[in-house]
């Protein structure tokens, strides 16, 4: 078999970066203001943290003026919602996102539930959902939308092709399956209750992992000439590891992208898309 590609998320996310760049520096020169993104962080998760802090970088870097909030641990449900009435009413901020996981003790429905549709930059809402599943325009969430332009960038095929997703989250799983599906895939979303999931996923042209499990997926999963992509990202004693086992399904793939390096810098890349576009909205701008 010829040697798997590695779609390399970092390179793809790093070019469009610069077209963002370029894209607001034009309005700016123009006396436009600077799009406004707002990052509420609660409590000490470390990894959280660290996102949080590449965000507002890659915000910056491109012209987008990033604002914190970081809360307590011990913050309430009522400590978020506060902060994010504060920036639903700042003409300044496009976009609002609260960095998941929220502590237990905060209702996380409850906290999506207050940001304003036009500033849900991470396209959580119960409307930018619904409008996904319905197919109308709205704010789509980041990591999906990465992944369907890394997929498009590498010009892999979805039309007629059999696509399984592994986990239904409502960041990744559950989102990406529509748009997979919008796109013309046969989709199969598997989960911790499905039976023989290897057995699922090796029917797949296409297999997303976004299980949350380090290396569950191991060559028994893979369908030789699968592009895989994997979606998960855990920190090990030896660096970061993903939900994928690279070493023992590299001599089955068709593709594969890499953990780092692949879906999470494409991430933040829809993130600052996901403001711009907010942005453009916001000013009356056209898209
Ligand atoms: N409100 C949100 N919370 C969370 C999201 C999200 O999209 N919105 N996704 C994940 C975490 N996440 C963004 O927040 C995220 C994870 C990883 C990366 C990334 O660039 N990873 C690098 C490695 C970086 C490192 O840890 O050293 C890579 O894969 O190359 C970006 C964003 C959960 N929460």
């Amino acid at each position: 078999m010829t040697e798997p590609m590695l779609l390399n998320g970092q390179r793809l996310a790093a070019e469009m970066r610069g077209q963002l760049a370029a894209q607001i520096a034009r309005v700016r020169a123009q006396g436009y203001r600077a799009p406004g993104l707002a990052v509420i962080l609660v409590g000490d998760d470390p990894a959280s943290a660290i996102y949080v802090r590449n965000k507002k970088r890659a915000a910056q870097e491109i012209g987008i003026e990033p604002v914190d909030a970081v809360l307590p641990q011990g913050s309430t449900t009522e400590d978020v919602l506060r902060v994010v009435d504060q920036f639903n009413q700042d003409p300044a901020i496009d976009g609002i996102l609260v960095q998941m996981p929220l502590p237990p003790q905060i209702e996380t429905e409850t906290v999506l539930a207050r940001v304003r549709p036009d500033k849900d930059v991470d396209g959580l809402t119960v409307t930018n959902l619904g409008r996904l599943t319905a197919g109308e325009e709205g704010l789509v969430p980041c990591t999906p939308k990465g992944i369907l332009r890394l997929l498009e960038a590498y010009d892999i095929a979805l039309a007629g092709r059999r696509a399984v997703v592994v986990g239904r989250s409502r960041l990744v799983g559950l989102p990406v399956a529509l748009l997979l599906m919008q796109r013309q895939a046969t989709v199969t979303v598997i989960h911790s209750r499905t039976p023989e999931p290897e057995t699922i996923a090796r029917q797949a042209d296409i297999l997303v992992v976004a299980a949350g499990k380090p290396h569950l997926v191991t060559e028994d999963w893979i369908k030789p000439g699968a592009v895989v992509i994997d979606v998960g990202i855990h920190r090990g004693d030896h660096g970061l590891l993903g939900d994928v086992d690279r070493e023992r399904v590299w001599s089955r793939v068709g593709a594969l992208s890499p953990v780092p390096g692949g879906v999470g810098p494409m991430t933040i890349l829809e993130l600052l898309d996901n403001t711009w576009t907010a942005y453009r909205r916001h000013e009356g701008l056209s898209e």
